[in-house]
């Protein structure tokens, strides 16, 4: 795992050059689109980029509020309006992977955003106010860190793909408002690193803030992320991710009727309010993936808030256990933690039929029938 400030991170400065030219030129040299890097081929699969080009973005770019001057790695004086403008199309995408000479990687969910409108909503779904610190998982090129530095956030952007984690650093080196880790988000040791930097914040500002998570996240990574932020509303408020479209509207349905009724529909309520924003076409992402994408806002709830259990890690042991045979009648089922007459008199006791199977119950239901039958 590797921790670098902007500009820290250890791949060559040839490659950091590379880079630096690729994005910051553009602007600098006031040459609209000039590009030293060789332009888009179909060796990408470009073939739809005239259905997706240039004319669109422009169009629907919004004008990004801009906070301060930076530096650019070559030393040369810009600001994060430059930076806020640099265009995250798909040409910048292709140029940027080019000059690692690298393809996006399949196993890495490396489906990138190339419409800036849907970064503009997802950063507006997450209300970031400026001073917000923001866990950035997957920042890939750094568009989605861009508009987060643009709405005044200080972004933590932990990146798994070493030339992804370079790419960014260089991207944002000078702006003194993004923190780069090179690592995979499910190792790394959230809760120290964030508590350190919302700390740090509150010894310089005197404000207590929480942090806050956004990401257009890697489609396979969704659960285990779910699983591991939203237990920490103690340090963050919001996560706003970018899923697969089903995923993002099965995790918000936690109505038992409703056929994708899983154990994790009840984690997400059990610890948030979700809330399902707006879909995302899947031509807004390169290479564009199977399926489209659907944004989800998790306000994360305080211990407090949580449904009255003894014991969460046995609730949710229950829960999953219910789960794993879902049609089955639960004084079947849970019968390696309860006896079958505890699960019926429990079942009875909160006015539930005892032969109730577990996609019948609610969340409420569940926490009553769990407290019943272990008070029993
Ligand atoms: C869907 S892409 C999004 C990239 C960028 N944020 C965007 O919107 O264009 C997901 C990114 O997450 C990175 N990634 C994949 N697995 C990861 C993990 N376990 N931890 C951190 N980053 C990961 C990938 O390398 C990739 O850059």
């Amino acid at each position: 795992m590797q921790h670098s400030g902007i500009g820290c991170c250890s791949t060559s400065s040839l490659q950091l050059r590379d880079f630096s030219s690729s994005w910051c030129s553009q602007k600098l040299s006031g040459r609209g689109n000039c590009c030293p890097v060789p332009s888009c081929s179909d060796r990408y699969g470009l073939g739809f980029l005239g259905s997706f080009g240039s004319q669109e973005l422009r169009e629907t770019q919004r004008p990004l509020r801009l906070r301060r001057d930076c530096r650019n790695s070559a030393g040369v004086r810009c600001s994060l309006s430059e930076t806020a403008q640099s265009r995250d199309d798909i040409g910048s995408v292709v140029r940027a992977l080019q000059s690692r000479e690298r393809f996006p990687k399949k196993w890495l969910g490396q489906h990138y955003m190339v419409n800036e409108m849907v970064n503009v909503k997802v950063v507006e779904a997450a209300r970031i106010s400026p001073g917000d610190l923001v866990v950035e998982i997957g920042p890939g090129t750094g568009a989605l860190t861009k508009t987060l530095v643009a709405a005044g956030a200080h972004v933590i952007a932990v990146e798994k793909d070493p030339d992804m984690a370079s790419l960014v650093a260089e991207r944002f080196s000078g702006s003194g408002t993004v923190d780069v880790v090179n690592g995979d988000f499910l190792k790394w040791p959230v809760r120290n690193e964030v508590k350190k930097q919302l700390q740090k914040a509150f010894l310089e500002s005197g404000e207590q803030r929480l942090a806050k998570v956004v990401s257009n996240l890697p489609f396979n990574i969704t659960t285990n992320v779910v699983k591991r932020v939203l237990p920490m509303g103690d340090l963050f408020s919001t996560m706003v991710l970018l899923l697969q479209d089903e995923a993002a509207l099965r995790l918000v349905d936690a109505s038992p009727d409703s056929g994708e009724y899983r154990p994790i529909s009840l984690l997400v309520n059990f610890y948030s309010v979700p809330e399902y924003k707006f879909k995302v076409p899947r031509k807004s992402f390169y290479p564009v993936p199977r399926v489209d994408g659907g944004v989800v806002r998790f306000d994360l709830k305080k211990e407090s808030e949580y449904p009255p259990v003894a014991c969460t890690k046995n609730f949710f042991a229950m829960i999953n256990s219910a789960f794993n045979s879902k049609r089955k009648m639960l004084r079947n089922t849970l019968q390696h933690m309860f006896t079958p007459s505890s699960t019926q008199a429990a079942l009875l006791s909160v006015g539930l039929p005892e032969t109730a199977r577990p996609e019948e119950l609610t969340l409420e239901q569940f926490v009553e029938f769990y407290n019943a039958v272990t008070n029993l």
